[in-house]
């Protein structure tokens, strides 16, 4: 049984510099239970925060970066380098300034790759990637020790956007067409995809983002809200600001 958690702090560079620290220790933690770690990265203002504060902190050399598999949710289908893919922005933030092995590293394909401007055949790479990397027992998907998500305004969580196809595919990976936050084609991991981590932070910073919080902490629908739709198999994080909080019960908050 997912146990869900939400942690309020009080402005947005706390929440990216706390929400650092948390992944630093997770990613030890996950080392020293089994040797490696495994991370699913995603896109936005949020999660580029997130990654230049582990690499500003002091403790990131805690982390065996040669350890670290490293997944994306999602990606914004255009060519290898492009400043607006998640994996250029993730690269500029944080990777490139951590020893990763560049074989544990697992962008999802560019609009310039084999596939072409292909985004369905670029998913099914994808998927079939993962699928390489699974476990026994469990062909489809590796362990994913960590799931990190921002949210939209709209409640959409990677590039699964409300009411879309996408919320209602049970594949692992599927293409995106017309999705509402630009660019319009993108590759993204299923809420099923997402499901399977041990752990699912949501991260939301902003008055923007209350609405769409609120209504996933009342009970939203995982179609009509996505970040409604995934929880960790052992723990669910929102990692909020006040601004973001405005809307959720007291009940519900652990200050920080
Ligand atoms: O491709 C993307 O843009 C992201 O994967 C997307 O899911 C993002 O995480 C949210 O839209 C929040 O973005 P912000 O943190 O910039 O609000």
């Amino acid at each position: 049984m997912s146990q869900t958690s939400v942690v309020v702090h009080p402005d947005a560079d706390a929440m990216a510099q706390a929400t650092a620290a948390r992944l630093i220790v997770r990613l030890i933690d996950a080392q020293s239970h089994r040797g490696t770690a495994s991370v699913v990265l995603t896109g936005g203002r949020g999660a580029a925060a997130i990654y230049a504060a582990v690499r500003d902190s002091p403790a990131r050399d805690a982390v065996d970066w040669s350890k670290v598999d490293l997944w994306w949710g999602d990606e914004r289908f255009l060519p290898s380098g492009d400043p607006e893919r998640n994996e250029t922005q993730a690269r500029a933030a944080l990777l490139d300034a951590v020893p990763l092995d560049p074989a544990r590293v697992h962008p999802m394909p560019a609009s310039d790759g084999p596939d072409g401007d292909d985004p369905e055949a670029a998913a099914g790479r994808y998927s079939d990637e993962l699928a390489l990397a699974g476990r026994a027992g469990s062909p489809s998907l590796p362990p994913f020790d960590l799931v990190l998500l921002g949210v939209g305004e709209d409640g959409h969580i990677a590039s699964v956007f409300p009411e879309h196809p996408a919320a209602y595919d049970t594949r692992t990976v599927t293409a995106v067409r017309g999705a509402p936050k630009p660019p319009p084609v993108r590759i993204t991991l299923t809420q099923v995809a997402i499901n399977t981590a041990t752990e699912v932070w949501l991260i939301a910073a902003g008055a923007g983002k209350a609405g769409a919080v609120g209504l996933a902490m009342a009970g939203g629908g995982p179609v009509q809200l996505p970040a409604a739709g995934v929880q960790g198999l052992e723990r669910t994080l929102w990692l909020l600001d006040r601004e973001a909080a405005r809307d959720v019960s007291p009940r519900l908050r652990s200050l920080r």
